[in-house]
């Protein structure tokens, strides 16, 4: 039974989950409850067991939201001393530390634990999991007397590795054939390392093992198939006359035309025998499952014959390339694994792992005897949590048992890290152990006007979130905080969501330009205008960092702020990432280094050739080598950045080195070539300054080899350029938990799942290729993830938002969302709503 949240009512023992909306104040009542806690001996004297400032642990998502929170817990505890002392009555928490003092039946302890608490601020237990775990882990093997693991949050490098460890042992002796398959799929180590990047180091299992030689036996098999088919090829006017000949066949789609076009690529790739001519959507067009009931052995015999041929070719290439697939991440994990172990090194993913199997071992009873156990702990964000994280603070609840308390607070409708291992249906499972569900039904954080917006655009459909009554859309109800706020142009009352709607370009990247663009024009308009903000207490005008921008990728940060600065509007990325060593493209630099630093080093000018930078593969490597020429031209050309390097210092000879190395030709093929030239323009000009206060060049390649194995310990940070009056841009999942007055969603039109990476399909447990988008797409958990992300993304608003629309792709959240009908487009359908709703306006810039 759910029950509302009242924090005189709320138990301090106990499992409890909190359940709310976005801005209905979870994680104000999160450190309300924490109050109530720390204040727990003062509530109850007779208590013996006292309660110290670090038995407390708060676990949140980001380090964003953990800094957020100290900073909230200070003020609170410092406004709660005040009233306590009944100092002051003027606090946004008045309501709720009243209510707690109201309980407190020794108001001097309670006084006195305050001020102790603020003394001893540091001692706050406020976490992100991974921080939490790296802290446990640190404990236990001082208590084990375990050798502590170095963490490294950089893995690329190791995976990079790990990857060239495997191609090594199975591909260079596979079969020919195999490996023609093997590259259609992936044709080089780091193409295979960007497909299965994420899948390394988290928390996903080993799948079912297949040995290469199996792959290999059922290559054979697949080639038994093609001879069948190509005996009954010999038949094919007759194929053809039977499927022209079928009573329902659909005339349209086989007509002569296409038959031919079909025909000629079966006849390619039959007389080739070669996989890159393996086509297999028209394969699939005459196979026995694609006619259905329409065919029979005895009246369509050859036809017959071909279809069930096909049908197991078929179903034999999709076998291999999906044991191909699991074979690639199942040994690259393993190699992955083995080389951490050698190096004794923990990644942030294992973090919880290890702590999750102490939890779960004997030595969980080591737990118990020490201080690593928190007996109270609260929980932000619970709906993204994956088994492993709820499992540590379950056993860690039971441990501490009885003075213990769980309490987990969450809104399912904003589940946004499935590709972390957050898992809804962990949320769910969890739900059973709790002693009571608690809700929260007013939004504190918009405008009452911003709420009936959100209300009104999540009710359009039965099932918002498209996952039945697992996640239901209740209307939240404004408080009267809420009722207050109001924001104004011209002093007459604004309306909260707008819908700027522009043009689909030829190319996607146009058409993102242009919303930018847009965007842009309405900034100017809210910035020149007489445009205010009202809280109830202050009218403002707006300011440019009222204002946020976000976006789904870093990817669209960068293009956003490209394109403001284009059009001379000053713009700041908010990112959790600031530090350069988190990047990849580092490790080419110390190639580089250190190819300049020895230059007659073979091993060095091996690792310098296989760089991002060239094309290089690793088996090129041995006739390269071979060349005397070619080595002396690169001994010769390294000799001269190292004049430059000394001379100018190293942004100047990075710049150098682009040019004549000619880099954007080697890049061709790659689609971001420009966004990693700029990135790496970007970290080479951040360290440069560092590298002057380097004396010889060895001891600045150490410092970057450091910065790599522990990146969060160096300086210098990237340095963003933080104004205080800028435009902020962020993606929607480092907003997570925040809130700005005006918000931007200029690509919510827009949707897209990578169709060629790999995923792990959670029901039959193993790797494949990502699907593409189809008429399932309602049953895509990647678009169900999109709708809430659309939800976080709208609810970070106080005042108003912008959604971008654009006609013209059809499979978005948006489009779902506001139910619009297949033979409507979205801007129609927006127009029609706009008429409807006095809150929504539409501003439409299309020609
Ligand atoms: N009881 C309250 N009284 C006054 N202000 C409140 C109260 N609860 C929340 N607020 C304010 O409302 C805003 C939103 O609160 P909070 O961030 O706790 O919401 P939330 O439910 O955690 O949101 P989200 O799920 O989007 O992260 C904050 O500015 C907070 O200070």
């Amino acid at each position: 039974m759910k029950s509302i949240f009242k924090i005189e009512d709320f138990p301090l023992n106990g499992q409890f989950l909190i359940e709310a909306s976005a801005g209905s104040g979870k994680t104000f009542t999160l450190i309300i409850i924490f109050l109530k806690v720390l204040l727990k001996n003062a509530i109850h004297p007779s208590i013996s067991t006292k309660v110290k400032l670090d038995d407390i642990l708060i676990v949140t998502f980001t380090n964003l939201a953990a800094s957020e929170l100290s900073e909230r817990i200070v003020e609170l505890l410092i406004d709660a001393k005040l009233i306590f002392e009944e100092k002051i009555t003027e606090s946004k928490y008045f309501v709720p530390i009243n209510s707690i003092r109201n309980q407190v039946v020794d108001t001097k302890l309670a006084i006195t634990i305050l001020n102790s608490s603020i003394k001893n601020i540091d001692k706050l237990s406020i976490y992100t999991i991974h921080g939490f775990c790296h802290k446990f882990l640190y404990d236990i093997d001082e208590v084990l007397q375990t050798n502590p693991m170095d963490l490294i949050s950089n893995t690329y490098n190791l995976k990079k590795r790990s990857v060239s460890i495997f191609w090594k042992k199975y591909y260079l002796k596979a079969d020919s054939q195999l490996l023609e398959i093997i590259s259609s799929l992936w044709s080089t180590p780091t193409q295979l390392l960007n497909k299965i990047d994420k899948l390394i180091d988290n928390s996903i299992p080993i799948t079912e093992y297949y040995k290469i030689e199996k792959i290999e036996e059922n290559l054979s098999y697949f080639n038994s198939k093609i001879y069948l088919i190509r005996e009954l090829w010999t038949h094919k006017e007759e194929i053809f006359d039977e499927i022209f000949n079928l009573p329902c066949i659909n005339k349209r789609k086989y007509n002569r035309r296409n038959m031919r076009v079909w025909q000629n690529k079966i006849d390619l790739f039959l007389n080739s025998s070669e996989f890159q001519n393996f086509d297999k959507e028209v394969f699939v067009k005459f196979s026995l499952s694609n006619f259905q009931d329409q065919i029979n052995s005895n009246e369509n015999k050859i036809l017959y014959q071909f279809s069930s041929a096909i049908d197991n070719l078929v179903f034999k290439s999709n076998q291999i390339i999906d044991m191909l697939v699991n074979h690639a991440v199942n040994e690259t994990k393993n190699s992955f694994n083995i080389l951490k172990e050698k190096l004794n090194l923990i990644t942030y993913d294992d973090l919880i792992k290890r702590t999750s199997e102490i939890f779960n071992s004997d030595d969980r009873y080591v737990i118990k005897e020490t201080s690593n156990k928190f007996p109270y702990v609260l929980i932000d964000e619970f709906q993204d949590t994956d088994q492993n994280q709820y499992d540590i603070f379950n056993i860690n609840y039971e441990l501490a048992k009885p003075e213990s308390l769980l309490c987990l607070i969450g809104d399912p409708k904003q589940s946004i890290y499935s590709f972390r291992g957050a898992d809804i249906d962990v949320y769910h499972a969890a739900i059973k152990n709790v002693n009571q569900i608690f809700y929260l039904d007013c939004s504190f954080r918009s405008s009452e006007k911003f709420i009936e917006g959100i209300n009104s655009i999540f009710s359009l459909r039965e099932d918002p979130f498209c996952i039945g009554n697992r996640i239901t859309y209740q209307s939240l109800l404004p408080s009267p905080i809420s009722k207050v706020k109001t924001w104004f142009v011209n002093n007459k009352e604004n309306k909260t969501i707008k819908f700027l709607i522009s043009n689909k370009m030829s190319k996607k990247h146009e058409t993102f330009e242009k919303i930018i663009k847009e965007t842009a024009n309405e900034i100017y308009k809210i910035l020149d205008s007489n445009v205010s903000l009202y809280d109830g207490n202050n009218k403002k005008h707006v300011q440019k960092k009222d204002i946020t921008i976000l976006v789904r990728t870093n990817d669209e940060c960068l293009l956003v702020k490209k394109k403001l600065k284009q059009l001379e509007i000053e713009s700041e990325i908010v990112s959790n990432k600031k530090n350069v060593f988190e990047s990849h493209l580092i490790i080419n630099i110390i190639y580089l280094l250190e190819l300049i630093d020895d230059p007659s080093n073979l091993q060095k000018l091996s690792s310098f050739l296989c760089c991002d930078f060239f094309a290089n593969k690793p088996s090129d490597l041995n006739s390269l080598l071979e060349e005397e020429k070619t080595i002396e031209a690169i001994r010769a050309s390294i000799y001269e950045y190292r004049k430059i390097i000394i001379n100018d210092g190293l942004f100047a000879m990075i710049l150098i080195f682009i040019e004549r190395e000619r880099i954007y030709e080697h890049l061709q093929s790659d689609k971001d070539r420009n966004r990693l030239i700029d990135d790496f323009l970007y970290i080479s000009e951040t360290l440069n300054e560092e590298f002057n206060n380097f004396y010889h060049l060895k001891s600045f390649i150490r410092w970057l080899c450091e910065g790599i194995i522990s990146p969060e310990s160096m300086s210098p940070q990237e340095t963003h350029e933080s104004s205080e009056d800028a435009i902020k841009i962020s993606t929607i999942h480092n907003s997570k938990g925040l809130e700005y007055s005006i918000v931007f969603l200029p690509f919510i039109f827009y949707f897209n799942i990578k169709k060629s990476s790999i995923d792990y399909d959670i029901k039959n447990k193993r790797y494949c290729l990502s699907k593409k988008l189809d008429k399932e797409i309602l049953k895509n958990p990647l678009f169900k993830e999109e709708i809430r992300l659309l939800y976080v993304a709208i609810t970070r608003a106080i005042y108003g938002c912008y959604l971008g629309v654009v006609d013209g792709y059809n499979y978005s959240p948006l489009n779902y969302i506001i139910n619009c009908d297949t033979n409507k487009t979205l801007s129609d359908e927006v127009k029609c709503l706009c008429n409807l709703n006095e809150n929504f306006e539409v501003i439409d810039k299309t020609y």
